[in-house]
């Protein structure tokens, strides 16, 4: 009778499941319609889509709610039961979820479409994110440009989007709640599938927090060098339009004027890639040729003529760069405004991992063809860039020349890859303890913007160029929090990142513990099958096990450690304190001066 019951149960939900595919591809398709063509019509026809879908949703919803699924056997078929039994946010009435789709691509249309005028020349008004304000905090060593151009960017894509997004909190937490969970903090986390998530992003934090410390205090002296101690304190925070990045979360753009031995040769692969007249479309088939080199799958035919990869000139589009997953196992792309930067050469492999899992786990029911959790997702791309962004395999690949490392070029290498990587983690946590407290109501609107920054200054060391008020919004002038994306999904990512590539770096033979010719910093798995079949067996699960099963099965681990990240950088770590302490600089910061609550 059980039996029978179960049975019955299974076949329902795989019916249920290829419908259930039938909608989210009709979604996706609608999604991309309007983020590849901003335009009113394209809005109202997603959302119209959207809340179409939303109805059989619901209708499906109410259905699989008679089975008693708890009971079952089976438990891949109780997982796939319990993921259906969550409804989503198609739980609000009609109208709610419309204002609530509004308010988010409301938002999202704003920071797609914000341009500034130019510092130098004010009549110049049509400066996008990308590529213009990207360049500008690239290359420019103007404290007033770089001031200029922050503070316009964070007036028009931050402020303006303030009044959306506080009415977007409100729908959300309701929606939350007509899914029983407490408020959106909770419901994100419930991603994640461990009872004390958010401990465990603390105590990552504690372990990296005094590596994090000692290169804040090298970079903030270097850069009091560059500018002079009237721009850049001995003691405060770094001001964080220095950092060669809008937010500040990665800073390899200020590594040719800050690296440890600026005698030893270039490690910028840009002006290489520019010589060697790379083009968008190469730096996607070299990654497409990285996986297929691991016995992984190459791009599918539908990949290469519907990606967007450069920017269109002829409508407004979202540019951040994003992989999407058709869920018809066929049509899969990425759109990206690509430019020829070796920063965009890593965002390329970091967006064709999101493909390569999508290839590996397209057998898979629709509802496990996600990332084991959301940090898998993000972290495959990085693993293998990872491995490219070695010297050994720039070299291979003829993006750096010359005579193989020594101890000099080895902290060179170590601090490019840190400024990267380490520099991201307190980046990455502020922006989700920042959304934790606003979804759970301990940070009430009126105070948005201070808790941003106390939050930015006690974990990053940063602070804003010029005082800060409630008239700013500066979280939204980042794309995730405009976009409703969840971050801490990067930051599990930068953490997880380093324990497969260690995995895989020893099941390539090209790392061994203590082995001082076999080290993490120049392992690379290019062409290595053992790695790759590895991590296609892990990919190929999606979301179908819970995720300790799937860490354990590339990494042997089954939690996320900061262990791998550490001894990766262990050499830096201890060139650091040894400068540090040769130049008597402070590690951590005073209080900000600025003023902004
Ligand atoms: C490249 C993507 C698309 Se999923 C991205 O948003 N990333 C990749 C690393 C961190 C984060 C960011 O840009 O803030
Ligand atoms: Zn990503």
């Amino acid at each position: 009778e059980l039996e029978a019951l179960e049975q019955e149960g299974r076949d329902y939900i795989q019916l249920l499941d290829k419908a259930a595919g039938l909608r989210k591809n009709r979604a996706s398709l609608a999604e991309w319609e309007y983020t590849a063509n901003i335009t009113k019509e394209n809005e109202d026809k997603w959302i119209q889509i959207r809340l179409d879908i939303s109805k059989q949703d619901k209708v499906a919803w109410e259905e699989t709610k008679m089975y008693k699924w708890q009971g079952f056997q089976d438990n891949t078929l109780k997982r796939m039961f319990k993921k259906y039994s969550e409804l989503g946010v198609a739980a609000l009435p009609d109208d709610k979820y419309q204002q609530l789709m509004r308010s988010v691509s409301g938002m999202e249309a704003n920071y797609a479409t914000s341009k500034i005028c130019s510092y130098k020349d004010n009549t110049k008004c049509d400066l996008a994110l990308e590529p213009d304000i990207t360049e500008i905090f690239a290359k420019s060593l103007d404290p007033e440009e770089l001031k200029h151009t922050w503070v316009e960017w964070h007036k028009t894509a931050g402020a303006k989007a303030r009044a959306n997004f506080t009415q977007y909190v409100q729908l959300y937490n309701e929606a939350a709640k007509l899914n029983d969970y407490k408020d959106v903090a909770d419901w994100w986390q419930a991603d994640y599938e461990v009872p004390n998530f958010e401990e465990q992003l603390a105590k990552l934090w504690d372990d990296v927090k005094p590596l994090y410390q000692q290169l804040h205090a090298y970079v903030r002296k270097r850069l009091r060098d560059m500018y002079g101690d009237h721009v850049v304190s001995a003691r405060g925070p770094i001001p964080a339009h220095l950092l060669g990045n809008m937010w500040a979360q990665t800073w390899n753009n200020i590594e040719s004027f800050t690296r440890p031995y600026p005698d030893k040769k270039e490690v910028d692969i840009t002006q290489a890639m520019k010589d060697q007249k790379y083009t968008p479309l190469k730096m996607f088939q070299m990654s497409d040729e990285f996986f297929r080199s691991l016995n992984l799958t190459a791009m599918p035919q539908k990949f290469w003529q519907n990606s967007i990869i450069e920017k269109p000139t002829d409508r407004d589009i979202v540019c951040h760069a994003s992989a999407w997953d058709f869920y018809d196992g066929e049509d899969f792309r990425i759109k990206m405004c690509t430019v020829v930067t070796g920063e965009h050469l890593r965002t390329v492999h970091h967006e064709m991992g999101h493909v390569q899992y999508y290839l590996q786990y397209k057998k898979q029911p629709s509802v496990f063809r996600e990332g084991a959790n959301p940090g898998f997702h993000e972290a495959v791309g990085d693993t293998i860039a990872l491995s490219v962004s070695s010297p050994k395999h720039l070299r291979r690949v003829g993006l750096i020349s010359g005579d193989a490392e020594d101890e000099q070029t080895e902290i060179n290498q170590l601090y490019k890859m840190g400024i990267d990587k380490i520099v991201f983690l307190p980046f990455a946590y502020t922006l989700d303890l920042f959304r934790y407290g606003v979804f759970r109501g301990t940070t009430p609107p009126e105070d948005y913007n201070c808790h941003y920054w106390r939050l930015r200054e006690a974990l990053q060391g940063v602070e804003p160029p010029v005082n800060r008020t409630e008239d700013d919004f500066d979280a939204a002038a980042k794309y995730h929090v405009s976009a409703n994306v969840e971050y801490a999904r990067y930051y599990v990512s930068f953490i997880i990142q380093f324990q497969f590539h260690r995995a895989l770096c020893s099941l390539a033979g090209e790392y061994v513990q203590e082995d001082i010719t076999r080290k993490l910093v120049d392992c690379d798995i290019y062409q290595s099958v053992a790695a790759g079949n590895a991590l296609g067996n892990m990919l190929k699960m999606g979301s179908s096990k819970p995720w300790p099963d799937a860490m354990e099965a590339l990494t042997g681990q089954r939690a996320m450690k900061a262990d791998g990240l550490l001894e990766y950088f262990r050499p830096l770590y201890d060139w650091l304190v040894a400068e540090n302490q040769r130049t008597g600089e402070h590690i951590g910061w005073e209080p900000s001066k600025i003023h902004y609550c």
